[in-house]
């Protein structure tokens, strides 16, 4: 139970615990940014609907000069067809009228009454048309299941007919960290007090994701105080749990979880930091431990926490890839353990950062990138590409 399996191996089981939540009744599209679709999104209607103009300019029909005729505006198409030496006022995105060659754009033409001729540039037939369907034609596969719903997906929906889409159950996520150290107002510290900081660091990384999130105050290191919050938050989705996943005589998690019935699936991971993470279930809920020091509850939150909400929103990709990226400077060989080194990307290059304890908070908050550094893998020099998360964690953007 308590030898080391690999992040890879890891990630794997824990995704195969765990299954997306329920679909419920479509929702607006608008309140489902930052989930995924729960089907796969098919086109209820054609767009363009017709043929458009892509420039403001002018429809015309055969060989100028021509006769204006009238006008075809968005939302106001022309109702007539055009015959040969006809043309019509057009604006971007309106509808060609029947009949229509080629689009004259303003710039080119020279009006004199209600005679257009053209002044200057060729005339293409078929250029500036934006054909009917050309971008997607009513009951087209557009996105499959699982896609994340950003500003685009969000457009494209109701650009394909959609105000509601089918939606899943919002998951519950509890937080809970442990330890009699904790203190829940930063600014009132007794004597070998701090002020509990992983438990509103886990619930803003959880709240990129669509889920309902429990923080919960910090727990005393006791099993009676880990077994009366299981069955507080029997019902939840994801219980989190950070502090109290190692070896010392005040970490009660697992301990307590095993006396509670739950399956522990694996403890220890070999990865730098946050060696001691655990995940188990019980019942139907999954229960991750995270390790307390601040920067191994980071990165095990974003190996485990974030992939395992992913999964139960719904998302078909729930692991983050890393990015090659140019390294600024030598890094050492790596022992045993998959290393996640904080790092600063700038103009292309990534740093990694000196401070390596997983009690810093300093050098995370400074960091936007993790650099992966493989168990076993050799030094690596300047120059080459090593992967990388680039981390959300503030910044500027
Ligand atoms: N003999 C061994 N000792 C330790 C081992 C080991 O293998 N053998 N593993 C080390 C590793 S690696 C880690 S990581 C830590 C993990 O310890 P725990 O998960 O049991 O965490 P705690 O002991 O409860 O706390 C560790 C550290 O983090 C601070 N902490 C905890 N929770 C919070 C919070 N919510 N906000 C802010 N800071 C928190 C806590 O005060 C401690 O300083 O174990 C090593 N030991
Ligand atoms: O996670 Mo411990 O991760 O090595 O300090």
């Amino acid at each position: 139970m308590s030898a080391l399996i690999s992040l890879v191996d890891a990630q794997e089981r824990l995704l195969t615990l765990v299954n997306a939540a329920d679909t419920i009744a479509p929702q607006p599209v608008e309140s489902l940014l930052g989930g995924y679709l729960a089907e796969p999104l098919l086109a209820a209607r054609t767009q363009p609907a017709a043929d458009v103009s892509a420039m403001d300019g002018y429809a015309v029909a055969g060989k100028g000069a021509w006769k204006l005729v009238g006008e075809s505006r968005c939302g106001l198409p022309f109702g007539s067809h055009l015959a040969d030496g006809d043309a019509v006022r057009i604006s971007t995105g309106a509808h060609c009228p029947a009949g229509t060659q080629a689009i004259l754009i303003q710039e080119n033409a020279q009006v004199e009454g209600e005679i257009l001729s053209q002044a200057d540039g060729a005339l293409v037939p078929g250029e500036h048309i934006r054909r009917e369907g050309f971008d997607f034609a009513d009951g087209d596969p557009l996105l499959p299941g699982g896609t994340r719903i950003g500003p685009a997906q969000i457009a494209l929906a109701r650009a394909a007919g959609h105000g509601r889409l089918p939606a899943r159950r919002k998951p519950r996520i509890v937080i809970l960290e442990c330890g009699d150290e904790l203190t829940s107002d930063p600014a009132s510290c007794g004597h070998g007090q701090i002020p509990a900081s992983n438990g509103a660091m886990l619930a803003a990384m959880a709240s990129a994701e669509l889920c309902d999130i429990v923080a919960t105050p910090p727990l005393r290191d006791t099993p009676d105080a880990l077994v009366d919050a299981l069955d507080a938050h029997a019902t939840a989705d994801l219980l989190v749990f950070s502090g109290g996943a190692s070896v010392g005589d005040h970490d009660h998690v697992r301990p307590s979880l095993q006396r509670a019935g739950a399956d522990i699936a694996f403890w220890k991971v070999a990865m730098r930091p946050g060696k001691p993470v655990m995940v188990a279930q019980l019942g139907k809920q999954l229960i991750l431990g995270l390790p307390g020091n601040p920067v191994s509850s980071f990165v095990t939150a974003f190996h485990f926490m974030l992939p395992a909400i992913r999964r139960l929103c719904g998302a078909s990709e729930c692991l983050v890839r890393p990015v090659p990226i140019l390294l600024g400077r030598d890094m050492a060989a790596v022992g045993g353990r998959q290393e996640f080194v904080r790092a600063q990307i700038a103009d292309g290059v990534v740093t990694p950062l000196d401070q390596r304890d997983s009690s810093a908070l300093l050098t995370l908050a400074t960091a936007n990138a993790l650099i992966d550094r493989p168990a076993h893998s050799a030094e690596m020099k300047a120059g080459t590409h090593v992967p990388t998360y680039p981390i959300q964690n503030g910044g500027n953007a």
